[in-house]
């Protein structure tokens, strides 16, 4: 068995202390680098148990107050995009898992991309606004492109041995969120912890928030677009309350395509660490005698209306999703932070969107400088 050396970008969060789940699972995985934000805590015992060469702490107080406790003279600390770039970059790696949160990601992946590893994908919000960047370059360094998102892998494995000029259009299921059902007048009062209650999934707060909005489908239409070069108005939302179908393709022949399983994000992650071959994973199964009904509901994009504008980001294309993500991402914290109101998300970013001229095809150094840009107008506007 040859061992596979991974990089795991964002190994404190939800999806990173999963990945690491998988890999003490696996004798054959080994992590030669790991990455975060600031959560040192986290990090210090991840350095004891997997013994990385290279770890990243973006946050440089953080990474000084870390190397001053380490225990472990055999990994070096780094901080910064550099260090972000050199963990994602590492000779030793054959994998980077992408798991950071938010547009931070793009810089890390198209490196990582370039050094020739093959990256495990959950960053979502890097190929939503890097998409016409990273598709290409993925082809020409010929690496692969291994889909995390639970959807995303389910289309994947729906489309194992299918030939994809035969997609007639892609089925990507939605819980709906905390507030499927509801109308907009009944979401005014919506508290933090209102929105972080996830029907299904337990994930990190910026994605749950997402979910709640319905804004991280719209997210997902976009990374489904890009990584299975479908247009939007071929990829169909359909909400299926219990997320027991991951998602689904429909073939031209009208014969649907479907991967089903419990929500244990282990297993997307898992594949896309062993792809093409499938290993036993421990946990539930779902079980078909007990399950009454599967349920399906079309989308409400008038409440959601988030959804809605992912759609018209994603029809206009150039660096109009790049606003909508960046606004998103702003908007998200400041309502963590308890500085805006729930509904304001979808309104300031439907601003963000209004106010901007699309640019056509935009290099990475634009996509930054918009990011940037969205941010500073958000902050002096909202961030009182
Ligand atoms: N959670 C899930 O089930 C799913 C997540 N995804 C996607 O995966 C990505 C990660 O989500 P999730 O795991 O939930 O998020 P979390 O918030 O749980 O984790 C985010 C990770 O990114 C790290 N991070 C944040 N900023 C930086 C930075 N500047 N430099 C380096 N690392 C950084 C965090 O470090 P620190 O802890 O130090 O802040 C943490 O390790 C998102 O794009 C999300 O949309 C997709 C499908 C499912
Ligand atoms: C686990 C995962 O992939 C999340 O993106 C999840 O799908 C969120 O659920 P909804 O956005 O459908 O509520
Ligand atoms: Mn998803």
């Amino acid at each position: 068995m040859k061992t596979k050396n991974i990089a795991v970008l964002g190994s404190t969060g939800s999806i990173g202390t999963q990945t690491l789940e998988v890999i003490r699972n696996n004798d054959d995985m080994r992590v030669v680098s790991l990455a975060a934000g600031s959560n040192i805590t986290l990090l210090q015992k991840q350095i004891e148990e997997f013994s990385p060469k290279l770890v990243c702490v973006f946050d440089k107080k953080k990474a000084e107050e870390l190397q001053k406790n380490l225990k472990n003279p055999e990994t070096e600390i780094v901080t910064g995009m550099d260090g972000l770039i050199a963990c994602a970059t590492i000779d030793e790696a054959d994998i980077a898992v992408a798991a950071v949160v938010g547009m931070i990601g793009i810089k890390p992946v198209i490196e990582a991309v370039k050094a020739g590893k093959d990256i495990a994908f959950a960053n979502k919000e890097t190929l939503v606004t890097a998409g016409h960047i990273i598709m290409p370059m993925i082809k020409k360094y010929g690496v692969k492109l291994l889909p995390v998102d639970s959807e995303h892998s389910a289309i994947f494995q729906s489309l194992n041995g299918e030939n994809a000029s035969d997609i007639d259009k892609i089925l990507l299921t939605a819980s709906g969120g905390p507030f499927r059902g509801k109308k907009r007048e009944e979401l005014i009062n919506i508290q933090v912890e209102d929105a972080l209650k996830h029907p299904n999934w337990s994930m990190g707060r910026k994605i749950t928030i997402d979910s709640s909005t319905m804004v991280n489908k719209g997210l997902e239409v976009i990374e489904a677009k890009w990584l299975f070069d479908v247009s939007c108005d071929d990829i169909r939302v359909v909400v299926q309350p219990k997320s027991v179908i991951h998602s689904m393709v429909q073939f031209k022949d009208g014969a649907v395509i479907a991967q089903l399983g419990t929500p244990d994000m282990k297993l997307p992650i898992q594949y896309a660490l062993t792809y093409p071959e499938r290993r036993y994973l421990p946990g539930e199964r779902l079980d078909f005698w007990k399950m009454s009904e599967i349920t399906f509901e079309k989308p409400d994009m008038e409440t959601f209306k988030g959804l809605r504008l992912a759609y018209d980001a994603c029809r206009e294309g150039g660096s109009m999703p790049t606003v909508l993500n960046a606004a998103n991402e702003k908007a998200v914290a400041l309502f963590l932070d308890r500085k805006i109101a729930y509904l304001q998300i979808a309104d300031i970013i439907e601003e963000c969107m209004l106010k901007h001229t699309t640019v056509k095809e935009p290099s990475l150094e634009e996509i930054l400088e918009i990011e940037q840009k969205v941010y500073s107008y958000i902050l002096s506007k909202y961030d009182k």
